[in-house]
């Protein structure tokens, strides 16, 4: 693995492997929670849909399985599909069936959407959730806003670049009051989605995107090189976190259009 960056609170992880990237996304994933449970006695931590979650497999493996305290885990969404939990497109679903049906996590820990009310209905009942355990300090609060500051919060990236359920172009990259909100119009179906907002996911303690495959390499360069003023505004992009840390998990494949890869390569 080459890991890359001038800024420590920015830095690419690129991986030889997906076996690679697995195992280091499993390590980094564990160590932050022993360090959230040694500072706050909880791990709050917000799940995507898509392919991070089969990448976060090893957690269920030998030693993790073990050595993660998973019992003081707290676990949400960063966004989630409007569909029953029992669907084919749910991210609760895949979550469950991938990882955690295979861990000992507290049932009652596990916060996912209502899935039998609006997508407008479900966003609002979430964010009252997660107020309720900013109020009782499961989850942080930010330093510099009110929103809540997650310990970490766990993105895929689209081929278009979108990140949790904020798509290129769309109007809920403005959202800037609230902390979850619901689109109807999602391009990539289902249409009826939450997300959490731009302010949420940049008030994170941690933030990891992880993007595989060579279809996302230039959306990769894209989002993370500077690329100049004629840049598409990619959501992917907008995730700064402005006092939190942010990794970059890829493979080889989806790096290879990074500028300096080489160096990449190399070091
Ligand atoms: O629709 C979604 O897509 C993204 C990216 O998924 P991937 O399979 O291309 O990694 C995912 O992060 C998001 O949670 C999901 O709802």
């Amino acid at each position: 693995m080459a890991v890359c960056g001038d800024d420590k609170d920015r830095v690419l992880r690129i991986h030889e492997s997906l076996e690679e990237l697995s195992t280091d996304l499993a390590d980094y994933i564990a160590e932050l929670s022993e360090a959230s449970v040694k500072e706050r006695g909880v791990f709050s931590i917000a799940l995507s849909g898509g392919s991070v979650i089969n990448l976060m497999g090893k957690l269920c493996e030998a030693p993790y399985n073990k050595t993660v305290d998973w019992a003081k885990w707290y676990i949400f969404w960063a966004d989630e599909r409007v569909v029953a939990k029992s669907h084919a497109d749910s991210n609760y679903k895949l979550a469950k069936d991938n990882l955690l049906s295979k861990v000992p996590i507290i049932p009652s820990h596990v916060h996912s959407i209502n899935d039998s009310v609006s997508a407008e209905e479900a966003a609002d009942e979430y964010k009252f959730v997660i107020r309720q355990l900013v109020k009782s300090r499961i989850v942080s609060v930010s330093d510099v806003s009110d929103s809540p500051k997650f310990d970490l919060i766990l993105l895929g990236m689209g081929s278009d670049g979108h990140v949790a359920s904020l798509f290129p172009d769309h109007s809920v990259l403005e959202e800037k009051d609230e902390w979850v909100t619901f689109i109807t119009n999602s391009p990539k179906p289902p249409p009826e989605r939450i997300t959490f907002t731009l302010p949420v996911i940049n008030s994170a303690s941690n933030v990891a995107i992880v993007v595989t495959g060579e279809n996302k390499a230039e959306t990769v360069h894209l989002a993370i090189d500077d690329v100049g003023p004629d840049c598409p505004l990619l959501p992917a992009r907008l995730v700064q976190p402005k006092k939190g840390k942010l990794a970059w998990f890829l493979d080889k494949y989806a790096a290879w259009k990074l500028d300096n890869y080489q160096f990449h390569e190399q070091s």
